[in-house]
């Protein structure tokens, strides 16, 4: 047996916060971010935490598909900005829904976060489990430097997920998962300082989100191009859509331009939410889902690709 993808569902904070509202607190302009990174608004959490806004998820999940809380075997958040080191999101979720039955933990992979859950959980159903749930899940507002206009414009809070089911037909192709740990530092976020007694002096890094813009920018059009490339290969023109992680919309044209591929098969809305780092891809293919651009009809042939902190990044073909 197999994992399919059998529904999808998002949940945003209430709050829009469009890009007039942020040049009113810092000097950066509507202008400036609509053209550097294809950004309209973003949602940002009021009193909303990560886990309220994955719960919302997976109670949407439950709601459209046929089964019960008690059914599932797992529930996976992938998130960089859970409430708590323990308990995980995760487990709040499971608790709040009250899915007995399932074992319960997060996944850290910032941006690449959806994609590195996926392929994990898409292994559990071909060995240990039945059904479970899979969700990306940021409040990346509470990490940002709100005085830093270089990344805090680039960002918004948002959760979406799929519930995962067996099934007899494959629906993951081809994949690959990658990190580099060497370049940790080009973007990094919620370091957290030792403050025991016994400290000594050692070097300290930032809780709020730094990222050299330049180097993931490259790193993005090269390193995450070379990998889709060379996964996707001969099928290249047998993909309907690419959905990768919605973190600038230039460089989404860079690398269409870079494959070869029709810039429309790379489906976009950071227009509405921004970066949404683990939430990005599930919040597109719900999106894309509910407007029936993708019917879940075993017919068509997706690549999802998340790149960004670690770095890491991964792609996936499906078939959905
Ligand atoms: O044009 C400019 O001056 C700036 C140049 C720098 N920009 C960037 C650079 C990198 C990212 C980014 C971030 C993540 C983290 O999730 C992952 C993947 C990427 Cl490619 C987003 N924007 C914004 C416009």
């Amino acid at each position: 047996k197999y994992g399919k993808i059998t529904a999808t569902a998002s949940f945003v904070p209430t709050q829009i916060i469009k890009n007039d509202d942020l040049a009113q607190i810092m000097a950066t302009s509507d202008e400036w971010i609509k053209s550097r990174t294809g950004i309209l608004e973003r949602r940002i959490a009021t009193t909303e935490n990560t886990s309220d806004l994955c719960i919302g998820v997976a109670e949407k999940l439950l709601l459209k598909s046929q089964i019960t809380a008690n059914d599932l075997d797992f529930i996976i958040v992938a998130t960089m900005t859970p409430d708590y080191a323990t308990p995980s999101v995760a487990c709040l979720v499971q608790g709040a829904i009250g899915a007995n039955n399932a074992f319960a933990f997060d996944l850290s992979a910032a941006c690449s976060g959806f994609v590195y859950a996926l392929s994990v959980a898409e292994k559990l159903i071909q060995t240990i489990a039945q059904k479970g749930l899979v969700i990306g899940g940021e409040v990346l507002s509470k990490c940002l430097d709100w005085q830093d206009r270089t990344t805090a414009v680039l960002f918004g809070d948002g959760a979406a997920g799929v519930l995962l089911e067996a099934s007899d037909v494959p629906m993951i192709k081809k994949e690959n998962l990658q990190a580099d740990g060497t370049r940790s530092t080009s973007l990094t976020a919620g370091y957290v300082k030792n403050d025991s007694p016994f400290k000594g002096e050692s070097p300290t890094a930032s809780p709020y989100l730094k990222m050299e813009g330049r180097e993931i920018f490259d790193f993005a059009t090269r390193d995450v191009v070379a990998a889709i490339d060379q996964l996707v290969a001969e099928d290249k023109d047998k993909i309907d859509f690419y959905l990768l992680h919605q973190a600038n919309s230039r460089i989404l044209d860079k690398v269409a331009r870079k494959l070869k591929v029709p810039r429309e098969r790379f489906l976009q809305n950071m227009d509405k939410y921004g970066n949404t780092s683990a939430a990005s891809i599930p919040l597109l293919l719900d999106e894309a889902v509910s407007a029936g651009i993708i019917r879940l009809d075993g017919t068509q042939n997706l690549v999802f690709s998340g790149f960004g902190g670690g770095l890491t990044w991964g792609v996936i073909q499906v078939t959905l």
